[in-house]
């Protein structure tokens, strides 16, 4: 297949898009969209039975949708998707394929990269981490003293953290008797804390990386297994208690596990889209495997809504296109993920990886710097209710528009008191208040209503005023469930698809923070000698130089 790789400004979609936010920007008004009664059915859609994605809270009108729609044609979507399916080596800086979709393949359908077929790899090892997570659950698998393991920490960073670490927190009820642990931080603070309270014969240990040289994770797996043979002395312990998920079997020997405890993963999975492979292990550890199958389910269920669907009804096709309204015509450049789910704490931390390391490019698929559009977003988000004591003043009244997503469950894990009314009556309320405000009749009003002369207070009338128009995403699940989350995680990650399709970047690659790690590494030496440092610019040597009075 031949890609087409368009610039999106030279479409006509995008002129017309760009002609009609100049003319509409300050007309186009969430209240006036809303006089059609029928906004809601029209912009919702259920997906799966159990996923209502709302999408009438945006500002977008039926020519603007219209003219998105075309635009995902121009850019030809619909024949970057099949790439992404098919196995087509989309992520060419790198030469790889991008194929998390075959880990959650539940068709009984082949995919192939070059030439071969994956899914016979992929079920053997998915029946391995079955086995391993049945034996270690019921005790059948033993320490080196011949106790059951109790605790289990997954040694990984980025993409072999945030998503098990967020996943494995957002589906608590469904814990087995092991206790998951995550640690990511080269900060020796974080392992220090999470060995205090463990037993060196009822620990396992997951070094979780892709590459097996990241330097945070190789440095706590050191740690880890120094900490461990304090305890169990001979290194043939080593192997009750240590297992490794990765695409590096050599590295793997060399840190001294057997390959036997190898989870192996293929290098078609990008880092962040790693939950659904062996760089899960830690979650079906902690959810059980039929659980972690369910999850997979979930994935499987959006990955076929995303590919069959026509677009004016694709969920994550018309957030990708929705996004792209706000990101590039609209110029704003944030976006809030809100869930109303104190379990899922984590999960707007997983998507700020997802989408930022996925989009946030500059250089476009022929290798050309752009320089006439912007590219991905910048992610952050907290848990409701707590985020709207802390910066929804600036979501309400500031003068930066910030489209948020709200997601909740419907049915509650703690269904204790009316504690789940009230979090979904904040929920429901605040995307209605984004849309519409308080106009300053209805401020008047109430005020006038309190017994106050609002001739003495004309100052204190315009601060109560709420302009509204602010756009919002709900998705409102049944209940969070295995599957319901594996079908959240997979509408995001084809969101960001799409963007970076019609971004005409590159989503796979993360040259970015590669460089980072290069920094580092030629830095260390530097920090371990008595010698002044003068091998950077002033400010770094400054830097490096005072570090190494203070501890001297
Ligand atoms: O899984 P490993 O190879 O340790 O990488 C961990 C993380 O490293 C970062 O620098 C990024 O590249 C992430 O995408 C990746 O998930």
């Amino acid at each position: 297949m031949v890609m087409k790789n368009v610039n999106p400004t030279t479409t006509k979609s995008w002129k017309a898009l760009q002609e009609y936010f100049d003319k509409s920007k300050s007309t186009l008004k969430l209240k006036d969209l809303f006089k059609d009664q029928d906004r809601f059915n029209k912009y919702s859609f259920t997906i799966g039975g159990d996923l209502l994605a709302d999408l009438s809270k945006n500002l977008v009108d039926e020519k603007v949708l219209k003219m998105l729609l075309d635009l995902a044609n121009e850019c030809d979507l619909k024949q970057d998707i099949e790439a992404m399916f098919t196995g087509e080596k989309i992520n060419r800086s790198e030469d790889r394929a991008a194929l998390h979709t075959a880990l959650r393949n539940f068709s009984g359908n082949p995919v192939y990269v070059d030439g071969v077929d994956v899914m016979p790899d992929v079920k053997r090892v998915q029946a391995k981490m079955k086995a391993f997570s049945e034996k270690v659950i019921s005790g059948e698998w033993k320490g080196y003293t011949g106790k059951e393991i109790t605790d289990v920490v997954n040694i990984g960073i980025g993409g072999s953290d945030l998503g098990p670490c967020m996943i494995t927190a957002a589906l608590t009820p469904y814990h087995t008797r092991l206790k998951l642990h995550f640690v990511s931080n080269i900060d020796g603070t974080q392992i220090v804390e999470t060995l205090k309270g463990l037993n060196p014969e009822t620990t396992m240990f997951l070094i979780a990386s892709k590459t097996f040289t990241t330097l945070e994770t190789m440095t706590n797996a050191n740690t880890a297994r120094d900490w461990f043979l304090k305890s169990a002395g001979d290194v043939a312990h080593v192997a009750k208690h240590f297992a490794a998920l990765s695409t590096n079997a050599e590295e793997v020997s060399k840190f001294g596990i057997d390959t036997e405890n190898m989870f192996e993963f293929w290098d078609w999975v990008g880092g962040r889209y790693s939950s659904w492979s062996a760089i899960g292990l830690s979650i079906a550890l902690a959810i059980g495997y039929d659980n972690f199958e369910q999850f997979l389910r979930g994935g499987y269920e959006m990955d076929c809504h995303f590919r069959n669907t026509p677009f004016e009804k694709n969920v994550p096709a018309l957030l990708g296109l929705i996004g792209i309204w706000y990101n590039n015509f609209y110029g704003f450049e944030t976006e809030a993920i809100l869930p109303y789910d104190q379990y899922m704490y984590r999960f707007a931390a997983y998507f700020q990886q997802g989408n930022m390391e996925s989009n946030g490019k500059s250089v476009d698929r022929d290798g050309k710097r752009i320089t006439n559009y912007q590219t991905g977003p910048i992610i952050w988000g907290e848990p409701g209710s707590n985020g709207q004591h802390a910066f929804f003043q600036l979501l309400h009244q500031g003068r930066k528009i910030v489209p948020c997503d709200f997601i909740a469950p419907a049915i509650t894990h703690n269904p204790i008191g009316d504690h789940h009314v009230k979090l979904l009556s904040n929920f429901f309320g605040q995307t209605e208040a984004f849309a519409f405000g308080k106009d300053r009749a209805t401020v008047e009003a109430e005020l006038a209503a309190k017994g106050k002369d609002l001739s003495k207070i004309q100052d204190i009338i315009e601060c109560q005023v709420f302009e509204g128009n602010r756009p919002t995403n709900s998705f409102l699940v049944k209940e969070i469930t295995p599957r319901t989350l594996g079908m959240l995680i997979a509408m995001y990650e084809h969101k960001i698809f799409t963007q970076g399709a019609i971004w005409n970047i590159c989503s796979f690659d993360q040259w970015g923070v590669e460089y980072g790690k290069v920094l580092a590494k030629k830095i260390i030496p530097e920090l371990q000698n008595d010698e002044v440092i003068a091998s950077h610019d002033c400010s770094t040597n400054g830097l490096i130089n005072a570090y190494k009075k203070f501890k001297a």
